[in-house]
């Protein structure tokens, strides 16, 4: 008799320097039975006295320090992951909280194409908390607040007492227009939504913010397009497509979401996009009566609406016969 085996749900936290990242987490923990999750910190610019790259400070709570998990720690990541996948019986849990200036994707990346980390894991959701008084001068001054709320499923709002209602709605606007497939939630210290947050699973989420036209939206050099078609994708088609877009023009896009109607599927697909790395798998039925739309949101540098319309009108499904190309 062969067992299953079972992938362990795994979060990734981030958001900027300071934002309330270990704060979240401790909460969390509080609230939570002890030894449900292991943790994997990356404290960036903390010397660890011994030289070691990774330390356990306690029983599954590890950090790495000596760089960032996002770029030179990446290996060592995975080296732990799988070090960590023979103690699975330990945790139920994994979460890893990023440095406030990695770039999630990168963390992102091994749950999604390393084939004996995904064995193990399942990356779940991704949490960017957002620091209620100072994101303005981030998103203005940085490029990696941008990507962190870009790439991230839920925005936890944090410091929320430091700031006026009226200042928190707009800052929940302008969060809405960059990533508007995102749940946004707000909170201090004292009363962080966990239980909501960690139901939240990334794959099997609808949850879109924006509005229903193909719209065009920019903040500073940083634009978020919503694509919204009404006739069915042919899916091997559209992952081709935004396979090779995605080879060639990665560094400029932050994130590639979407909700998607495939020519004669039950499922509604979801699209995500990690680095150059795009996935497409199906999600839950279309509703009885529910209108089938496809609804695609790009975020990056330099986009063009013109040109992403184009681009994905090719992959729309053609009858055979119908829209067949000479060239
Ligand atoms: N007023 C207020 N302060 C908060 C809140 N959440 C966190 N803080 C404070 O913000 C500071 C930074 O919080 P951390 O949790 O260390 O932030 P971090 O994102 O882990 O920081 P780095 O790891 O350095 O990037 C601490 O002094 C916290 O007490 C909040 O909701 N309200």
């Amino acid at each position: 008799m062969t067992t299953q085996l079972q992938t362990k749900p795994v979060t990734i936290i981030t958001g900027f320097l300071g934002a309330g990242k270990t704060t979240f987490l401790n909460e969390l923990l509080m609230a939570e039975k002890k030894g449900k999750y292991a943790i994997i910190e990356n404290e960036f610019g903390k010397e660890s006295i011994d030289g070691e790259l990774v330390m356990e400070i306690s029983d599954n709570i590890f950090e790495m320090s000596s760089g960032c998990l996002c770029c030179n720690l990446n290996e060592d990541l995975v080296d732990l992951l799988i070090d960590l996948s023979k103690k699975s019986g330990n945790f139920e849990e994994l979460i890893i909280e990023t440095t406030g200036i990695a770039d999630p994707s990168s963390v992102a990346l091994p749950f999604l194409i390393d084939p004996l980390v995904s064995r193990y894991y399942q990356l779940q959701r991704v949490i960017c908390l957002v620091d209620a008084r100072n994101i303005a001068h981030e998103l203005a001054t940085t490029e990696e607040a941008r990507k962190q709320i870009s790439f991230s499923d839920v925005l936890l709002i944090s410091k929320t007492d430091l700031v006026t209602p009226e200042e928190l709605a707009t800052l929940q606007t302008l969060l809405k227009d960059i990533n508007p497939f995102a749940v946004i939630l707000s909170g201090t210290k004292e009363h962080f939504p966990h239980q909501e947050i960690m139901a939240y699973t990334r794959n099997q989420s609808e949850h879109y913010n924006g509005e229903e036209q193909t719209k065009e939206k920019h903040h500073h050099s940083l634009s978020s397009l919503t694509l919204t078609f009404d006739e069915p994708f042919d899916i091997p088609k559209l992952k081709h497509t935004l396979m090779v877009f995605m080879a060639v023009q990665s560094a400029d896009i932050y994130r590639v979401k979407g909700i998607v109607y495939g020519f004669g599927e039950t499922e509604k697909f979801v699209l995500q996009s990690v680095a150059e790395y795009l996935a497409i798998a199906p999600g839950k039925p279309w509703e009885d009566g529910e209108v089938k739309r496809s609804k695609i949101v790009l975020i990056g540098k330099n986009l063009k609406m013109k040109g992403f319309e184009q681009l994905l009108s090719h992959a729309l499904y053609a009858a055979p016969g119908e829209g067949s190309e000479s060239f």
